[in-house]
């Protein structure tokens, strides 16, 4: 299983510094980072700043979350057949909502080959402490970000008076009690703490795999392998039911009279469900607060 890391964080607060340095202390460990980088907009400007021996791959139309899911999943399946690395860093756009991120990098498809060890968010403590500058909409995804964090940086200490320091940190931890949270300059963080996370997936042997993220937090993931087919009706009917701190669903759903597992999506309330050509295996990936309790459809338990 290989290590992967999202970083996460609002523009501009030191993603990329985070990034350059947690490559080379890997490096110095002997370990092969690989890289996926979000860009908004088309200049690959941040990559400039990755060594030319790391594999990285680029997405520049857009975040992780709004040029789907899907590019994610090519992206890092192009890197698991092409190139050979130890651990993946995954850098999102500033713009990205952490969950959507999350929700990228969890494919049935590589569940078994990866280890997901969670959201590293980089939090510009002096925006923080003026968050009330930004707009509503700006300022709820800065937010969110911090608040889904697994460990917390909050970085740009250098800018802050030590009282200053010290009410940013003691904000931020009412806000996220379940993180992490180290002060930083320049996203300089030791490798071990990185490395510290608890990882998620302990997949195989048992039919309902738990997915865990960080100790006790509340964004986490789960994976289960479907054990009989369910009808569209049935399934659909069991998704409104469903408690609204399910934020994200996707996998491949047995259907009944239906030839292979369809491709099944589910998103803010919206269902997608899409034939699949392929004989993928039945399993879905749930997102979301406390989604160990939820029963679902097709799965004993
Ligand atoms: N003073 C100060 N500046 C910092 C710190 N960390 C990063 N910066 C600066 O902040 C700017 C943005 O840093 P990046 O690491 O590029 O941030 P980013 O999150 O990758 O930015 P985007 O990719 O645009 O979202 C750069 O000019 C950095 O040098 C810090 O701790 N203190």
């Amino acid at each position: 299983m290989k290590d992967v890391y999202l970083f996460s964080g609002f523009l501009g607060s030191g993603k990329t510094s985070l990034l350059t340095d947690v490559i080379r202390q890997f490096k110095a460990k002997g370990l092969k980072p690989a890289v996926i980088m979000n860009e908004l907009g088309k200049l690959p400007f941040d990559s400039q700043a990755v060594d030319r021996d790391v594999p990285l791959r680029e997405m520049l139309e857009g975040c992780i979350c709004c040029s789907g899911a899907e590019k994610t999943e090519a992206q890092i399946q192009t890197l698991l057949m092409t190139a050979e690395w130890d651990v993946l860093l995954i850098e999102t756009t500033g713009a990205a909502h952490p969950v959507e991120a999350l929700d990228a990098v969890y494919s049935p498809l590589f569940a078994e080959q990866l280890n997901i060890k969670g959201i590293v968010t980089v939090a510009d403590s002096h925006l923080w402490l003026n968050r009330q500058t930004l707009t509503p909409q700006v300022r709820t995804l800065f937010m969110e970000q911090i608040r889904h964090a697994h460990l917390l940086l909050a970085n740009k200490m250098d800018l802050l008076t030590e009282e200053e320091q010290a009410r940013a940190v003691f904000e931020m931890q009412g806000f996220n009690g379940s993180a992490f949270i180290l002060q930083t300059t320049n996203g300089k963080v030791p490798l071990s703490l990185l490395e510290r996370m608890e990882a998620t997936a302990q997949i195989p042997k048992e039919q309902i795999e738990e997915a865990r993220i960080g100790k006790q937090l509340t964004l986490s993931s789960r994976i289960v392998t479907f054990e009989r087919s369910v009808t569209q009706e049935s399934f659909e009917q069991w998704v409104r039911e469903l408690p609204d701190t399910v934020y994200r669903m996707k996998g491949y759903v047995p259907v009944e009279g239906v030839k292979h597992p369809m491709l099944f999506q589910y998103a803010y309330g919206m269902v997608q469900w899409l034939p699949e050509f392929m004989n993928m295996p039945p399993k879905l990936v749930l997102i979301g607060d406390n989604i160990g309790d939820v029963q679902v459809l097709g799965i004993d338990r």
